[in-house]
């Protein structure tokens, strides 16, 4: 059983574990959990993975007991953001997720849902918005009752140092669209520039998200997210959006990205 103290405040559930292994190993427990779920209630897992650090932190999905007690044939695996470059570029998420975890698991390869890495970034951003209307249309993936967006079982999202998630950066106009399911950027702050994204509408319509964060270098970012306090610019934090209209939001943190929260309001 990892190590790990919980936390709820309005902000969501907030665990906070002992290392970087019993996160992990929490990680795993939940994903399997909301995947078992999920398939019992609607015959699919619709998972949308990040990329960063947070691909690594799944690994213990390869091991036992998971790599055979997981109904991956029901998975349907997507990317909540995506660099726009080929599927072999070492900047890909869909080549991160494929060679740390995907190759790793019996997944069905027409259920990985990656993004056309042929086209310019508008057209990417329009094509996967294209893919995932026909997954709705078909409930492959469920439909949100209170708004017209998709509603994933899951999104995993990672959080930048800047306090950005997915590829919304702070004071970026991506964090204002509302109608666009998915979006794209050509001025990315991180490289590489051009990226699409999920906007803001699409990830607060999940039944389930959650934010995984480690490392000392973003405690300050995290404080300022838990504190409600805003980004330079005065604007709130991207990773203080997303807040699930009607679905569960749980941040995983190790101690080292939780060790400057003392005081913000979360109980026990
Ligand atoms: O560029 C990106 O960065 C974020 C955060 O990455 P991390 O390595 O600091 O965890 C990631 O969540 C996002 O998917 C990715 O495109």
């Amino acid at each position: 059983m990892a190590l790990s103290k919980v936390f709820h405040n309005d902000r969501g559930e907030l665990r906070i574990h002992e290392s970087l292994d019993d996160l992990a190993a929490s990680l795993a427990e939940y994903i399997a959990e909301l995947s078992e779920v999920s398939v019992k209630d609607h015959g699919v897992f619709s998972i949308v993975l990040s990329g960063g650090s947070l691909v690594g932190l799944m690994g213990k999905l390869c091991e036992a007991p998971y790599i055979r007690t997981v109904d991956w044939a029901r998975w349907h695996i997507f990317w909540s953001d995506e660099r726009v470059v080929s599927k072999s570029h070492s900047d890909s998420n869909y080549k991160l997720a494929k060679d740390e975890l995907l190759s790793k698991v019996p997944v069905v390869p027409g259920h990985i849902h990656s993004i056309n890495d042929t086209v310019s970034a508008e057209q990417a951003a329009s094509d996967y918005e294209f893919v995932i209307r026909q997954l709705v249309r078909t409930r492959t993936v469920c439909a949100s009752d209170i708004s017209d967006c998709p509603k994933f079982d899951l999104i995993l999202l990672g959080m930048g140092l800047d306090g950005h998630v997915a590829s919304l950066f702070p004071g970026h106009g991506a964090l204002d669209e509302k109608n666009e399911w998915v979006t794209f950027l050509t001025d990315s702050p991180k490289p590489p520039p051009e990226r699409i994204t999920f906007t803001l509408p699409v990830i607060n319509s999940a039944s389930n998200v959650a934010i995984v964060i480690t490392g000392e270098n973003k405690a300050r970012a995290v404080q300022m997210v838990m504190a409600g306090n805003s980004g330079p610019d005065c604007s709130s934090l991207p990773a203080q959006m997303v807040s699930p209209s009607s679905g569960n939001l749980v941040w995983f943190l190790d101690r080292s990205a939780a060790s400057k929260l003392n005081g913000s309001g979360f109980s026990e």
